[in-house]
């Protein structure tokens, strides 16, 4: 909206530029259409150049900055001039009267005053404005939803025009019944109109049923669907996406947002079409009784309709505030309870109280706020339906006393005119909830619209692969972290069918490397090969078949063993699952169990020790049988004989498989047929055990450093 104190200098430069330029004009031309026309031009002029000189020095701030001041300029300065003219042809008395009374206060006022009603029904009808254009804009997807179901709100729209129509009845035939009682007319009609009154009345009821019944149905399959529909679309993005969302608002979004959305949807949109077709309704048999009546009720129903429409902008920003202060509440708790363990060991559970507290009271704030402003909003409504009661009732009246309508149709008008009232009075109250809807909605479609930033989906899928991995002048940041590179233009190969070692430092970008090698990000610059083809050249599952990883922290979710280890595979033999775990070394631990490979796992895995999840995990990896197997400190909770065991089996089976092995642990190292060492994010050595130790360099440091601590661990247990 144009700013109060723009509008304030627009009326005062109007004036001024008025009487200065009419006292000058006036000196050398006669009052005439002519010289009206002239200074309104004149005045136009000025008043665009100095709106167009205010908009560049005022640059970035709101005074005299908005385009619509000079639509406002545009109708101030050639109402009157506009009015003269069609007076002078079509009435010239009144047109001269007109140019007579022109530059006095009285017709100033009046024709700021029409162009100020005409500015408000213009916002009123016709939005405009960045954020109106991006509600509006969400109004349309809101209803874009229910497109598919369209046959059955037509059908909905049959039924509505059926019932909302008989419900017209009523005020008719009451109005008949007052004639007939004014006029003591044939008592035979009076039974007729009651008859006539029950089947429409019961018919519209009937009618009504099945048109709720078929709504209800409809609405409830669109929640569902929308439901699916989001939650579809939040899986399938990057995992950049669920870096930098934090996971409780997308939470909020799948749960809290899209019921807000659906609900006010089903909810407001049932009430707008029903009032909305007794409105049409009421409309046409009210200007059928009196014109004159209808028109007066109309336009005072435009300029009530202002309220609505600005607490209603108001009640969306604060809905927006709210839904986001929701979400942090929600990260709050989500983080307590799945760091459980943390917090009780650091007794802070105080303070995590604390902490939900401080956002629940953020929360409590905006509620409160928004509570004022529902009833702010509710009172305003009904001043402005009162109003509107009182002043149909007064020009009724009038009428009546006219004798323009007859008793019997003015007892119909007042009827329709009540019924009409309460109508208006429901829509008002509506349309803050559909600007809520509207609000809840903008996060649901934000995250509906969101392309996934990855490449296109690959098709390459051959039926042999060697597993050959070139990492070929890789540079990459993380999202979070853009200004920070985890690895610098690094180049590697890792061969088919040999096991390579990864090893370095903390932080290194060794997991980094095993991040970009599943896919989950894409390197800012260089490429990584597959078998000479870029990664994404590859068909996901297939990729995902062939490239297998055991991390350091496997996640396990809470189904039996068997289900875990044949997790994303379907339908898995147990002698195959068996295998895998015997490969694994998990296969005795898991038949210690009374229910064997049926024992549940537990939320995340939590009824198995570290030692024991990475067992099941790499049993999970194995069953795959990958061409290309990624450990990530997966041995790290083992204890030495069962990583012996395990390594046994890796290099047994490395002539089939490519092994990237990444540890802290030189001894499960050194065996390696290739050893690359990272730091920094740059490769700095390479080769096998032997010339890594003849170097003297990085490597020969860790391994140093490792085996003194080592040492100096077993003399302080001697001791
Ligand atoms: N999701 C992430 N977002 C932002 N930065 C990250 C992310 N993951 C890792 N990093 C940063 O990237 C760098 C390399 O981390 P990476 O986990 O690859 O090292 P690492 O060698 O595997 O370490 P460690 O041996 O301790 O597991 C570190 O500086 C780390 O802080």
């Amino acid at each position: 909206m144009v700013s109060f104190w723009s509008l304030c200098c627009l009326i005062g430069m109007d004036f001024a530029t008025f009487h200065i330029l009419r006292h000058v004009l006036s000196r050398y031309f006669p009052l005439s259409l002519a010289l009206a026309w002239g200074i309104a031009l004149a005045q136009l002029l000025i008043l665009a150049l100095v709106l167009l000189a205010g908009k560049s020095i005022f640059r970035g701030r709101s005074f005299l900055r908005e385009d619509k001041l000079l639509a406002s300029s545009i109708v101030s300065s050639l109402l009157v001039p506009s009015c003269a003219t069609w007076a002078v042809v079509f009435m010239p008395r009144t047109g001269a009267d007109l140019l007579h009374r022109w530059g006095h206060l009285d017709l100033f006022i009046c024709s700021h005053l029409i162009t100020l009603t005409s500015a408000l029904v213009w916002h009123q009808l016709f939005l405009s404005g960045e954020d109106e254009k991006g509600s509006s804009a969400s109004v349309w997807r809101l209803l874009a939803l229910l497109r598919p179901y369209s046959w059955r709100f037509l059908l909905v729209a049959v039924f509505l025009v059926l019932s909302s129509w008989g419900e017209m009845a009523l005020p008719a035939y009451t109005g008949r019944m007052a004639d007939w009682i004014h006029n003591k007319e044939d008592p035979s009609i009076f039974w007729t109109t009651i008859i006539t009154l029950a089947l429409i009345t019961i018919s519209s009821a009937v009618t009504e049923f099945v048109c709720d019944c078929i709504f209800n149905v409809t609405m409830s399959l669109v929640h569902t669907q929308s439901q699916g529909k989001l939650l579809f679309s939040i899986l399938k993005q990057d995992i950049t996406f669920f870096d930098t969302v934090p996971a409780g608002d997308i939470t909020s979004r799948v749960t809290s947002d899209i019921t807000a959305m659906s609900e006010a949807l089903s909810h407001t949109l049932s009430l707008l079409m029903w009032y909305a077709m007794r409105l049409a309704f009421l409309f046409i048999y009210m200007a059928g009784l009196s014109p004159k009546l209808t028109l007066f009720t109309v336009l005072c129903l435009l300029i009530i309709t202002i309220v609505p429409r600005l607490s209603g902008t108001y009640s969306q920003n604060l809905a927006v505030k709210i839904q986001g202060s929701l979400c942090e509440v929600n990260q709050v708790a989500m983080e307590t309870f799945s760091n459980m363990k943390t917090v009780r060991s650091f007794a802070n559970e105080e303070g995590e109280c604390q902490r939900y507290e401080g956002k629940l009271d953020a929360t409590y704030q905006l509620n409160k706020t928004e509570a004022l402003a529902y009833g702010w909003t509710l009172v305003a409504n009904s001043f402005s339906g009162l109003a509107l009661k009182v002043g149909i009732l007064y020009f009724g009246g009038r009428l009546v006393t006219n004798e323009e309508v007859s008793g019997g149709e003015l007892v119909s008008f007042v009827l329709y005119e009540l019924q009409f009232a309460s109508a208006v009075e429901t829509l008002l109250r509506t349309y803050p909830e559909v600007r809520k809807a509207v609000g809840s909605s903008q996060k649901v479609f934000e995250y509906m619209d969101r392309t996934p930033q990855k490449p296109p989906p690959g098709h390459l899928a051959p039926s042999i692969l060697q597993g050959h991995i070139q990492f070929q002048n890789v540079t990459f940041s993380y999202p979070k972290r853009p200004d920070v590179p985890a690895l610098q233009d690094v180049s590697f190969d890792i061969k088919p069918g040999v096991v390579t070692a990864l090893v370095g430092p903390c932080d290194a970008g060794k997991s980094t490397v095993v991040n970009l090698l599943l896919r989950l990000y894409e390197p800012q610059s260089g490429r990584i090969l597959l078998d000479n083809r870029p990664l994404a050249d590859y068909e996901n599952q297939y990729y995902r078949r062939k490239v297998s990883v055991v991390t350091q922290v496997p996640v396990l979710s809470s189904r039996t063993i068997k289900d875990n280890i044949s997790y994303g595979l379907g339908e898995t033999s147990l002698e195959s699952v068996q295998e895998a775990a015997k490969a694994s070394d998990a296969h005795d631990f898991i038949l210690q169990r009374p229910q064997g490979y049926q024992t549940g796992a537990g939320q995340r895995g939590e009824l198995l020790s570290g030692g024991q999840k990475q067992r099941v995990a790499l049993a999970r990896a194995l069953l795959r049988d990958p061409k290309v197997l990624i450990l990530d400190d997966a041995t790290s909770s083992l204890d030495t004989d069962t990583e012996l065991k395990i390594q046994e089996t890796l290099y047994s089976n490395a002539r089939r498989q490519t092994v990237l092995l990444i540890s802290h642990r030189m001894n499960v190292i050194e065996k390696a047929d290739h050893i690359l060492v990272l730091e920094g994010g740059q490769i700095i050595e390479s080769g096998n055990h032997e010339q890594l130790l003849a170097e003297r360099g990085s490597y020969w440091r860790l391994r140093n450093r490792q085996q003194s601590s080592f040492q100096r661990g077993e003399e302080q247990q001697m001791m």
